[in-house]
């Protein structure tokens, strides 16, 4: 469980402004999800988080491990899958026990010696899962990480997510482009526009149509 504390994060591409002055809280154990249109910096914030881009202005703090799982699984494609979820954790005695467990918890025991290329896409994405989770995170940073799933695998994908919420309790900022996804997974949703976290919400009554509303699209729509 991370505590998140962002201030007045800046963040400029050349002229380009995408981050302008923006705050954030995310309690430690607290699942966010964020949603705003594309290009409008989610990924961008994503990866400041994470401590893959330094070049800021203001304060962006984490106090405690950050893993990221993406949209693309991007699995090492000559690594066989429990290497891949162990690769990088200086553990190498208790390697293949960490990744037997891990993947025991998104149900692919039987998986672990298979190459990435003959796993489905859900299965990449389990896998991908799998190795976020296996370094214990205080922050898991989830970016659009259902968006190429089809509809019944993402609600599967829903499920185990929860699951592994309530057992690993670590603080999850979740980017999607689906505001049910967003309504059913998590505890408060932020909208991103204009470089600023505009408005927040609790999942509820007329939450949908307000953050679809945020976003300037109608109601039946997703973002
Ligand atoms: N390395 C970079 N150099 C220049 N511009 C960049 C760079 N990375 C991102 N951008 C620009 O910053 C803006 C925000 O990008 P970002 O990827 O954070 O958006 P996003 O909200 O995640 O979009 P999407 O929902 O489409 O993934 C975009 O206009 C993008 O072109």
């Amino acid at each position: 469980m991370a505590r998140v504390t962002v201030r007045g994060l800046t963040k400029r591409f050349g002229e380009r402004t995408v981050l302008d002055r923006l705050d954030l809280d995310i309690a430690p154990g607290e699942f966010v999800a964020l949603l705003g249109h594309s290009g409008c910096g989610k990924s961008t914030l994503l990866r400041v988080l994470a401590g893959l881009d330094r070049d800021i202005d203001g304060e962006a703090h984490v106090d405690g491990t950050v893993s990221v799982a993406f949209q693309q699984p991007r699995l090492l494609p000559w690594r066989r899958v429990w290497r891949n979820i162990v690769l990088g954790l200086h553990k190498p005695e208790a390697g293949r026990e960490l990744a037997l467990k891990a993947l025991d918890e998104v149900r692919l025991a039987d998986h672990a010696d298979k190459w990435p290329r003959t796993l489905s896409g859900g299965e990449a994405q389990r896998v991908s899962l799998a190795r976020a989770l296996v370094r214990e995170p205080g922050l898991l940073l989830l970016d659009e990480p259902f968006a190429a799933l089809d509809a019944l695998t993402r609600l599967a994908m829903h499920r185990l997510v929860q699951d592994l919420w309530r057992v690993h309790q670590p603080s999850v900022l979740l980017v999607t482009h689906d505001v049910d996804e967003a309504l059913r997974l998590a505890q408060r949703i932020l909208v991103l526009a204009d470089g600023r976290i505009v408005s927040e919400y609790e999942p509820g009554e007329h939450v949908r149509a307000k953050v679809l509303a945020d976003l300037g699209v109608g109601e039946s729509a997703t973002a």
